[in-house]
């Protein structure tokens, strides 16, 4: 139980004065917590961290400001020039001036009521903001902040620059965040005091509060003490937990699983295609683990494309001819049903038999799902977490394999798993993450790698195009589609709060449906279960040839024959989803091609990634390129900055913590396995904030 010390952390953000369910849902999407299906707490905005500072502490009076740089400045009020009534396009002028020199503070659509209150005539002012130079003389438009100089101290010399969304302002985000750390109750110590000394670590909430409320620069950036001690802590918190479910799952007894090969033999030789030689590999280190009498916990990593699916299968078969059953637990509906459609008749070939359960079976047919793998007449499962979450009882699960993809946190399931039957575990992930990552979201799993691509493959051809000439591109997919190929066309998610106009997915659908008439179809997040399978059965069947989609395909899905990917606002997607989403083409022997489209002007980072893409299909290139491009912050609606899998930790600055911390991790559970000492109730704290509740569930009077 976790305990009421804690309670305050884990109420809703709805429960913050001034986030209601709107804001709620848009504070969702900065929080760099995996949040999964649950809201958000408080306890996660204080992990929102600044990706920048403003300095306010900048004073150089007007007439030595350069043009462009944030100043602070102390002006008086000489003058208010109201907007004329019925012409919005001339702005409300406020006319100031200081010892050097005067400016006009200029505001658009301005509210005069709150203007003339603010800056009354005569009066002294501080005004921060950015310089600009206009028609000559200095101005500055819609100044950040605006005080009275007697009121001076209510402006924040060092300002955090938080991740925002479309929708958010820095302002409510400040607020909100402001309030959590007041919630934070007094913890206990948790570190080693020797540590703490030697890397000149503040506690957890001066640092908290440090990194929030920075006096300096340094203050707020993850080289400083403060931000190192919140990564260590949450590095500390992924090793404990990591050590705790290894400990436990190990403990429990595997049993070997070997076969005749007479299974996996006929499945072999029904395979379409020969195996790839680290398809091979893999396999045969698989099969090593699961004929010990050890639990298996390995992970399968192989880039987009590169056929982990007929691996899994191959596994699932041995646990079948060894006399098991086997789960194949799939990140999203789309992909349980699209394994299910791949694997169900190679497997009925061979006499397996497999069935799929999702949230969406219902009535009878899950009555005879569930009861089929009661008795075992059903030796394979294919389903999404349903699958782990509910009371399902199997006669004998022998091997559970988790297609992961691109998420992470896969320790929480590990743990679940812990609690049960004893299954061998595989897991497969596409993220091509370096080493040190994998050490880190996956604890010292065996990892096989499937470093090359089936055989036949071309290269993807990926060009760039500005949205203006949409017009040439449409007409070529026209041509494409006279000659049969298949066009997957991505239209990023958009909020209904969004400012800037974009195309949805539904508005592309219904500009090209007039060109493509009936062969032309649309899948999205917000359509029917059933709908979706529907228009993905259709493409896949050639009856459509053109599919308009959101990310809900950037998962997995297998269409080997589609040809042509290409990808609207291409400018708003990280590098590690457009990496995805174009590997979905290029999955057959045709030569395939990658468009994406973009809106100028294009940022920097944006250009970078563009040309990234352009220039390889690498995934382990691009995986590297997008740490370096993170956290500039650019992008709309993805969890951007920081390292996939942390909240705080960046891999880049923090490296160096990650060894300490799992020695450290390692020291505490020789002497005190159950964290049972004070400094282990402490840290049974450190898990709960870090969202590892999981972990602590498997401690004695957890
Ligand atoms: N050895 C092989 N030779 C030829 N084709 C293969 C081979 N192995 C797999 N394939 C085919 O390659 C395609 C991609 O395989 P699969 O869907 O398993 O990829 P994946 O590794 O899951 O990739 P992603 O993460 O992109 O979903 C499938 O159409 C599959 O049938």
């Amino acid at each position: 139980m976790r305990p009421s010390l804690l309670d305050p952390l884990f109420s809703p953000i709805t429960s913050l004065a001034g986030i209601g369910p709107k804001v709620a849902v848009l504070i969702e999407k900065v929080v760099p917590a995996d949040l999964g299906d649950r809201a958000a707490r408080v306890g996660d905005l204080m992990f929102v961290l600044p990706n920048s500072v403003i300095d306010r502490r900048n004073r150089p009076g007007i007439a030595l400001s350069a043009e462009g740089a944030i100043v602070t400045l102390e002006v008086r009020i000489d003058r208010h020039q109201p907007a004329p009534r019925g012409n919005r396009s001339v702005p409300y002028r406020v006319f100031a001036h200081d010892d050097t020199g005067e400016i006009a503070l200029t505001f658009f659509h301005a509210h005069a009521a709150y203007l003339e209150k603010a800056m009354p005539e005569g009066e002294k002012v501080i005004v921060s903001g950015r310089m600009e130079w206009f028609n000559g003389r200095p101005s500055m438009v819609h100044p950040d902040h605006i005080a009275l100089a007697s009121e001076a101290d209510k402006l924040p010399l060092v300002e955090p620059v938080y991740p925002l969304t479309a929708g958010l302002s820095g302002k409510v985000l400040r607020r909100a965040i402001g309030q959590s750390l007041e919630r934070l109750p007094a913890l206990p110590e948790w570190l080693d005091a020797e540590l703490m000394r030697r890397q000149s670590f503040p506690d957890f909430t001066a640092a908290l509060q440090r990194v929030h409320n920075p006096a300096d620069p340094i203050d707020a950036s993850p080289e400083n003490a403060a931000w190192r001690r919140l990564a260590y802590d949450e590095l500390l918190a992924g090793q404990v937990s990591l050590a705790l479910v290894r400990a436990k799952v190990r403990k429990l007894h595997g049993r070997p699983l070997t076969g005749d090969g007479r299974i996996v033999n006929a499945l072999r030789a029904a395979l379409p295609y020969q195996l790839t030689g680290s398809q091979q590999t893999a396999l045969e280190e698989i099969d090593a683990d699961l004929a010990k009498p050890e639990r298996m916990l390995r992970l399968l990593q192989g880039d987009v494309g590169s056929g982990k699916t007929v691996v899994a299968l191959l596994a699932m078969a041995r646990a079948v001819e060894a006399g098991g059953q086997a789960a194949l637990m799939a990140p999203t509906e789309i992909l349980a049903r699209q394994h299910m459609a791949t694997i169900a008749p190679l497997a009925e070939r061979v006499g397996i038999k497999v069935a799929v359960l999702t949230g969406r079976e219902k009535g009878r047919d899950r009555a005879q799902t569930l009861a089929g793998l009661e008795s075992g007449e059903i030796d394979i499962v294919i389903g999404t977490h349903a699958l782990f979450q509910e009371t399902v009882a199997f006669r004998d699960l022998a091997l559970a394999v988790i297609d992961e993809q691109h998420r992470f946190g896969v320790h929480q399931r590990l743990a679940m798993n812990a609690k049960g039957q004893a299954p061998d575990m595989l897991v497969m992930t596409a993220t091509p993450i370096p080493r040190t990552l994998v050490l880190t979201a996956f604890g010292d799993m065996d990892v096989s790698r499937l470093t090359e691509k089936p055989a036949g493959r071309q290269p993807i051809r990926t060009v760039t195009l500005p949205l203006e000439r949409i017009d040439e591109l449409v007409g070529r997919v026209r041509d494409a589609v006279a000659e049969g190929q298949k066009i997957y066309w991505i239209c990023p998610l958009v909020e209904e709060s969004e400012e800037v106009k974009l195309m949805s997915a539904e508005d592309r659908f219904a500009s090209l449906q007039p060109v493509f008439g009936n062969r032309i179809g649309i899948v999205h997040g917000r359509m029917k279960g059933a709908d979706k399978d529907e228009a993905m059965r259709a493409f896949k069947a050639g009856e459509t040839r053109v599919l308009i989609a959101t990310t809900v395909i950037e998962v997995g899905v297998d269409v080997p024959d589609a040809t042509i990917m290409v990808i609207e606002h291409a400018e708003r997607f990280g590098l590690a989803q457009l990496h995805q989403l174009r590997g979905r083409v290029g999955r057959g022997s045709k030569p395939s091609s990658c468009v994406l489209l973009y809106k100028d002007p294009l940022g920097e980072t944006a250009k970078r990634r563009l040309s990234v893409m352009r220039d390889t299909e690498d995934g382990f290139v691009i995986a590297e390129e997008d740490l370096k491009l993170r956290g500039e912050g650019e992008l709309l609606g993805t969890r951007q900055s920081g390292t996939p899998g942390f909240q705080v930790a960046r891999i880049e600055a923090h490296a160096d913590l990650l060894e300490i911390a799992r020695d450290d991790a390692r020291l505490i559970l020789a002497r005190d396995p159950e964290l049972v000492s004070p400094r282990g109730e402490a840290l049974r704290l450190l898990l709960y904030v870090f969202g590892r509740d999981e972990a602590v569930r498997l401690l004695r009077a957890g």
